[in-house]
């Protein structure tokens, strides 16, 4: 067996005979009081999950293993001449819990590499769509049709013994993300650049030859690759994306099936596709107002504009973080290390001075400041990469590592089928009335 599965299963016999020590002494230690509100309200503060991978913090932003997104760009490897860290060491962290070294990096990315071939069939589905599709669906119709190769189905309708799940799903996990690339790279070429494919570079790391199967070959665009697949990965189990994963692998549909359902949710706006949203909405403020350099007066008027016409700022608000996102902080760092002067980067950074002090005085919104979405489409853009409905696709991408990861962690740890109880209002309203002793009944 490979030296990194031997290491993820040493971990999670580790953890799991902790957890099972932990539920006997505690189990029945309560954590908290639930509100009707919460029920109605998208159940926002409650916890209700536990997820191993990541930990979020309303103030200090996302953190993996105790680092913060400022710890992890120090101290994960990096590429060689690069100062950004590498997606791999991210992922290596996630599953076998510390930083690696160069070498287990290096493996690890061999790893993906030998796995990274995708059949033939799987573009030819994506292929018999019509190109003006958005491009979330095409990748997901790709990993649809990539699902005929899911180990742990396979094994499952051969009868897997429950003690190897972990084994298929680390399997298909590795399988998926090694291939990820490769499919995202081919919704682009083929939507946006007459279909004319670049063939993937077996010398790259994973974030250099997506940039580069992209058709990007700049040195500068594959650090910011290494960047955005690191600050996009994950975001503990709650958010729409990693919670989707998780439930719908909660009934043992294999990895491709889970992730699937996950990046439907990633494809929503008031969530991944807010990306798109964002430079959309830039572009059109810019177009109405004809200048590439609004005033920050212009950008206010604009906002309550928006805001009158009953739509949400993109790019601003969050339902857990009360601060502005880390990860938009790394980005500003990288515009003002690589392109100080670019116009619609500085646009970003204008309504970043803008936006909050609005968003405030409407005296209903929770967190006025920027997420990781108000600034990665104006990074992009720099480089040429303009077509903003594709933004959600690279998004998803680095998803993968954080989402997979945690489905590996479940199986591992022998995470139960998930299903919550629901209520009817009118159930609400005769428990209130005293009418039944208890709530649904
Ligand atoms: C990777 C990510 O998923 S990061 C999030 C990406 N999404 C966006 O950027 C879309 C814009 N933002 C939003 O819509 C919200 O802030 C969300 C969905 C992210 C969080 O939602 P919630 O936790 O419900 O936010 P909150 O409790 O602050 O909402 C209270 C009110 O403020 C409004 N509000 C919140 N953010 C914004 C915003 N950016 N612009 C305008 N109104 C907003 C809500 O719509 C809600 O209004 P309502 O009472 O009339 O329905
Ligand atoms: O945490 C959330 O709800 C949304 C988010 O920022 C993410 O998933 O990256």
């Amino acid at each position: 067996m490979e030296q990194f599965k031997v290491k993820f299963k040493e971990q999670a016999d580790k953890l799991g005979a902790e957890i099972k020590t932990l539920l006997q002494e505690h189990g029945n230690t309560v954590i908290g009081e639930t509100t009707l509100a919460q029920i109605y309200q998208g159940m926002r503060g409650m916890t209700a999950l536990v997820t191993e991978t990541s930990l979020l913090d309303a103030q200090d932003g996302i953190r993996f293993k105790r680092r913060s997104i400022p710890e992890l760009r120090e101290q994960l490897p990096k590429a060689k001449g690069g100062a950004e860290p590498l997606p791999e060491a991210l992922f290596y962290l996630m599953m076998i819990g510390e930083i690696p070294e160069e070498k287990d990096v290096e493996n690890l990315s061999a790893m993906l590499q030998r796995r990274s071939h995708v059949p033939a069939y799987v573009f030819d589905a994506m292929e018999a769509l019509p190109e003006e599709i958005h491009p979330m669906t095409m990748f997901v119709v790709g990993i649809m049709a990539l699902q005929n190769e899911s180990v742990f189905a396979q094994r499952y309708a051969n009868g897997l013994n429950k003690k190897d799940y972990w084994e298929a799903t680390l399997e298909d996990t590795l399988n998926l993300i090694a291939r990820l690339p490769h499919i995202a790279a081919f919704v682009y070429r083929r939507k946006y650049k007459g279909g004319k494919m670049v063939q993937p570079d077996g010398m790259l790391d994973w974030a250099a030859n997506f940039a580069h199967m992209l058709g990007y070959d700049n040195e500068e665009f594959k650090e910011l690759m290494r960047l955005y697949m690191v600050i996009h990965a994950d975001h503990e189990g709650g958010n729409v994306s990693a919670h989707a994963t998780h439930l719908v692998g909660s009934a043992l549909s294999d990895p491709y099936l889970s992730y699937a359902a996950g990046m439907n949710g990633l494809a929503g706006p008031l969530h991944g596709l807010a990306n798109q949203e964002v430079i959309k909405w830039i572009f059109e403020m810019q177009q109405e107002l004809k200048t590439d350099a609004p005033t920050a007066e212009q950008i206010g008027d604009y906002v309550k504009k928006t805001l009158n016409e009953g739509k949400v700022v993109p790019g601003y608000g969050h339902a857990v973080l009360r601060q502005t996102d880390p990860r938009f902080t790394a980005q500003m760092e990288f515009g003002k290390k690589h392109m100080p002067d670019d116009l619609l980067v500085n646009t970003v950074w204008r309504i970043y001075e803008t936006v909050p002090g609005i968003l405030q005085s409407l005296g209903k919104v929770k967190n006025p400041w920027p997420n990781v979405d108000a600034h990665s489409g104006a990074l992009l853009v720099h480089y040429g990469l303009k077509e903003y409905e594709y933004y959600t696709v690279l998004f998803a991408v680095s998803r993968a590592l954080g989402v997979l990861s945690s489905l590996c962690w479940d199986r591992a740890l022998g995470m139960p089928l998930e299903r919550p109880k629901s209520v009817t209002t009118a159930a609400v309203k005769r428990w209130l009335n005293k009418e039944v002793e208890h709530l649904g009944d």
